[in-house]
This record gives structure tokens, sequence and C-alpha cells, in this order.
């Protein structure tokens, strides 16, 4: 495939690093101000930031470009993107993390929240610690896990970052110099706690993710999800 990397960053060098490995070919490392023609690819990878997200992916979708997103804190446009994506009748998958532990985790943190929502006794809380260069707070992947427990937990409406409140789950958002990325999730009693905790030990997982993620929409059309990729959940 001939990828186009539309932020060049962490993330970026990393994704091009695994691309490479499995044969395929980079045409376009994009960062910010760059010119760049999106149609010499065949599909684009962008992992930005949050202000440049959905202009690189309503970008690629006008050009009838395949777009996977990593991106996170730009969803407020993410059903911007959906609609421009059906009316183009392209391809887009977004994820807050790609890699397969953290998909894993989604899937026994809904699990163990169902279980919770018997036990009322529990409450729960998130947990998550990045590195200091990080632009948003809290993290897409923490806002996903949040999400997931309110879907399934009649406790929980909304969620808080940093806040305790009666019906909102409470994020702490933890910065700290070159953490990859570390979530947990702890729900507490009087008597005890019990928490399950997703440890990233370096980029190689979300990238290679990313690049499966990509070589698997390529020739379909729709709005997908790692859950889709991965096939489990
Ligand atoms: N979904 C997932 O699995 C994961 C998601 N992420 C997310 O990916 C994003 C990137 O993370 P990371 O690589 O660590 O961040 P970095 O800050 O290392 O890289 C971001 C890059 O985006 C570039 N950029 C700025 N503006 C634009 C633009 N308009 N078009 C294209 N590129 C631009 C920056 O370039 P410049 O220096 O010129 O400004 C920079 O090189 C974040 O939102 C992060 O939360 C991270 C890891 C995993
Ligand atoms: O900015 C990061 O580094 C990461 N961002 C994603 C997020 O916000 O959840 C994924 C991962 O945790 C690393």
């Amino acid at each position: 495939m001939r990828i186009a990397l539309l932020g060049y960053g962490k993330m970026g060098k990393t994704i091009e690093q695994i691309a490479l490995q499995r044969g395929h070919t980079i045409v376009i490392k994009a960062n910010h101000n760059d010119n760049y023609d999106i149609t010499q690819a065949d599909i684009a990878i962008d992992f930005s930031i949050p202000s440049a997200a959905f202009k690189n992916i309503s970008h690629s979708l006008t050009h009838n470009i395949p777009v996977i997103s990593g991106t996170t804190g730009w969803l407020k446009d993410y059903d911007k993107a959906v609609a421009l994506c059906e009316a183009k009748n392209g391809a887009f998958i977004y994820a807050s993390n790609f890699s397969l532990g953290v998909n894993i985790f989604f899937e026994l943190n809904t699990n163990l929240a169902k279980m919770m929502n018997t036990l009322k006794q529990y409450k729960v809380s998130i947990e998550e610690i990045h590195h200091t260069q990080k632009l948003d707070a809290p993290s897409g992947t923490a806002i996903t896990l949040a999400n997931d427990i309110i879907s399934v937990h009649s406790n929980y409406n909304s969620w808080q970052l940093n806040k305790e409140t009666d019906n909102a789950i409470q994020i702490l958002a933890k910065r700290e110099e070159d953490v990859p990325g570390t979530h947990t999730i702890n729900y507490n009693s009087d008597i005890d706690t019990i928490n399950i905790k997703h440890v990233a030990h370096n980029r190689q997982g979300f990238a290679l993710g990313a690049v499966v993620a990509a070589e698997w929409l390529l020739g379909k059309t729709g709005i997908f999800t790692m859950k889709d990729v991965l096939n489990i959940g």
C-alpha cells in the first residue's frame, strides 16, 4: 500500500517503521502547514493534533482516499466525518486506541461494568497516565472506557475530569515524563477495591494496530471500528 502519514510525530514515525517492515511504502509525511497531494496515496493514516484531525480526515474523504484516524480530542466533529464518509461512499475508521491489548481491555471493562451494575456498593473511577507532551485530557481511551461503562451501568450517565460527583464517572488524568499510556479502572467499596489495568510499554502496539486496520480497510466502503477489524466483542 502507498500510505500517507498525516502527522509525522511520535506515532507517525513508529507507524512508518512498522509499515515498511510489512512491505508498504510511505508516500507522504505531512506535519503542520505542509502541502501534499493526497491522491498519490492508497490510504491515509492521521495521527496529528486535535485541531487538525477533522481537516485531514475530510480532505482524504473528499478525494476518495480511505482514512484511519487515531488522533484524540477532536470527537465533537466525529458525526460530520461520518456524514461526509457516507456522502462520498468512502471508508473510515476512528479508534481512540488501536492496540490489540487495549481492545481486549475494552471488552474486559464492559463485562466487569455489567457485573458491577448489580453491586451498587462499588463506586467506579478511571485513572489515565500519559507523557507530558500530550495535548488533550482526559485521553481518548479513558473517554471510551467511561462511555462503555455508562452504556451498561445504570448508576452513571456522564464522566467528569478530575472531579467526583454522584452520577458521573471520575476520570483522573496524570501527566508524567515518557509514559506511553496507562489506564486503570477502579471499583472501590468500604470493604475492598477491585481494579483492572492496561500498561503500554511503548508505542508499537498502537502503531501495529493502525497498520493492520489500514490493510483491513483497503478496498472496503463504510464506517468501521477496531471491533470490526479485530472481530472481537
Ligand atoms: N489511537 C491510538 O491508538 C493512539 C492515538 N494517539 C493520538 O495520536 C495523536 C498524535 O500523537 P503523537 O504522535 O504522540 O503526537 P506528536 O505531537 O508526537 O505528533 C503530532 C504531529 O502532528 C503534526 N501536525 C500538526 N499539525 C498538523 C496538520 N495540520 N496536519 C498534519 N500533521 C500535523 C505535528 O507537527 P508539527 O510539529 O509541525 O506541529 C506533529 O509532528 C494524538 O492525538 C494522540 O492522542 C497516540 C497514540 C496512540
Ligand atoms: O497521546 C498519546 O500518547 C496516546 N493517546 C491515546 C489516547 O488519548 O487515548 C492512546 C494512547 O493512550 C496514547
